[in-house]
């Protein structure tokens, strides 16, 4: 098939990438014209395990191609996936003029008979709006179908995701267009649900919806194991073993954050209230969150009431591992913070230093390693779990002045940081005091 994909974001890219891996003739475009010429040479413009391998390959047998131009890009596709972003507007509501655009660019420069997919999350009803938009400014005669199909791809694992994801949703009123889609998705293996359009739409906010409850959840549960001295490992462990429960998205920690979670939650909860619906249970999960990244804060301050001119190392900037996506990352919450209350801020992170000095206030200092960050510093704060801070050699830690770690993320075992006499306060763990008897007032 001749596939344009619209918007080279994490999904347009990886949706790109994957289906000329799988055989089809496709052509990326994006308004971006920097990351075009970027992508042209064969580099993803964004940090993703395997992405940059898998595009060379396909780029290299001429199955792959990037354009900043709509007309060239959709002159000969069959099917074209909508891949733009679909932001937070200030009431939470999903801002969809990207999407909008790109329907009109779709109804000014296609010259076929075609399939419009949406991957990009939209609330219910988008699709037929914007089958809408395309008929009212549609430029040539030409017959199209809109059929949904989100993406459930998660950053970090995304290429591993689309082979190996749980299912691929398509919504359609059309059985053909839908049928078509599923034979162009059949290469991947995943298996196909089909349904309706609008059902289709409210899986992608329901999905979403449901996981953020399951880490809302679990951080409340953490915050009680705090104060019954109980082990919210064990408690998720012990839950997850009931098949019904399951154990994924169990990990207490800083909260949920990311490009998806916090906006979809939010937009879902004004996509019930457009139909005059209280989404009660989805505003506690979203006000659960915005609680649990200040948390680490109220645990530093429980040890060291004045941070005032105190040096506080702050490891992992990114808002989960194995990506340099800065969105909604819970160090944003935690940096500012700790300036505002006058501490100075040593900061490092493997990949994504580069973004983070774009969003994290001015007087945030980044270190170049993790020895030189916790080098001289009053404490360590952890707030992401990459596996080079898992790893650290606690030695680091024990030559502090007063080794104090505060972390957000359970990275270390508590056994191992009582024998290395370091003071450990965790997330739902019993903490390890400080052998010094200190107070750091
Ligand atoms: N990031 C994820 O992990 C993820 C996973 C599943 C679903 N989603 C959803 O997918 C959508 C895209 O998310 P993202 O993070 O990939 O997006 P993004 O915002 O990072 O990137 C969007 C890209 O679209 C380009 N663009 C905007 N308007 C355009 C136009 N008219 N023509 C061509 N290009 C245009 C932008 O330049 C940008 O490069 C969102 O709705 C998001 O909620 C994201
Ligand atoms: O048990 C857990 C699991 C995750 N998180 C946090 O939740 C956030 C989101 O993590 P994850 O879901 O792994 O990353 P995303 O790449 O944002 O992926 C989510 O959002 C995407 C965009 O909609 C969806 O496609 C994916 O299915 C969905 O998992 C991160 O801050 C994690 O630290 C926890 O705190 N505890």
């Amino acid at each position: 098939m001749n596939i344009a994909v619209v918007g080279t974001g994490y999904v347009g890219l990886v949706t790109g990438v994957t289906l000329s891996d799988i055989g089809h003739n496709v052509t990326c475009i994006d308004i971006d014209k920097e990351k075009v010429e970027i992508m042209k040479k064969g580099t993803s413009p964004l940090y993703e395990p395997g992405l940059s391998e898998l595009m060379n390959k396909n780029i290299k047998q001429s199955r792959l191609f990037f354009t900043t131009n709509h007309a060239e890009g959709f002159a000969n596709a069959e099917v074209i996936y909508i891949a733009v972003g679909t932001p937070e507007n200030e009431d939470g509501s999903a801002n969809l003029a990207y999407v909008e655009q790109v329907a009109k660019d779709i109804a000014q420069y296609v010259v076929q008979d075609l399939i419009v997919v949406t991957k990009s999350t939209v609330p219910v009803g988008t699709n037929h709006k914007i089958k809408t938009i395309i008929t009212e400014n549609l430029v040539n005669n030409i017959k199209f179908e809109v059929v949904s199909n989100p993406e459930f791809l998660k950053e970090g694992s995304a290429i591993k995701d689309s082979f190996e994801g749980d299912r691929i949703v398509i919504g359609a009123d059309s059985s053909e267009a839908s049928a078509i889609i599923e034979k162009i998705n059949q290469p991947f293996g995943v298996p196909v649900f089909r349904t309706d359009v609008r059902s289709a739409e409210m899986i992608k906010y329901a999905s979403n919806a449901f996981l953020a409850t399951k880490i809302s959840f679990i951080n409340e549960i953490s915050n009680i194991c705090d104060r019954v001295e109980a082990n919210v490992e064990d408690v998720a462990k012990g839950m997850g073993m009931d098949k019904r429960i399951g154990p994924d998205f169990l990990k207490a920690g800083l909260g949920y954050g990311g490009s998806c979670f916090p906006k979809d939650t939010k937009a879902l909860i004004q996509i019930a209230g457009n139909v005059h619906y209280d989404f009660q249970l989805l505003k506690g999960v979203v006000n659960v969150n915005r609680k649990q990244q200040r948390m680490i804060i109220e645990k530093l301050l429980e040890r060291m009431p004045d941070i005032k001119g105190k040096r506080i190392a702050v490891l992992g900037l990114s808002f989960k591992p194995n990506t340099d996506d800065m969105r909604e990352a819970a160090s944003i919450v935690v940096t500012n913070s700790l300036i505002d209350r006058g501490a100075e801020v040593i900061a490092y992170d493997p990949i994504a230093m580069n973004n983070a000095k774009k969003i994290l206030a001015p007087e945030v200092e980044y270190s170049t390693s993790v020895k030189g960050a916790i080098n001289e510093s009053d404490a360590v704060l952890i707030l992401t779990e990459w596996d080079e801070i898992k790893d650290i050699d606690l030695n680091f830690f024990s030559e502090m002045k007063y080794p104090l770690v505060v972390d957000g993320r359970n990275c270390f075992d508590l056994e191992t940081m009582r024998e290395h006499h370091i003071e450990y306060h965790s997330v739902g763990r019993p903490s390890i005091s400080c052998q010094f008897e200190k107070t750091y007032a």
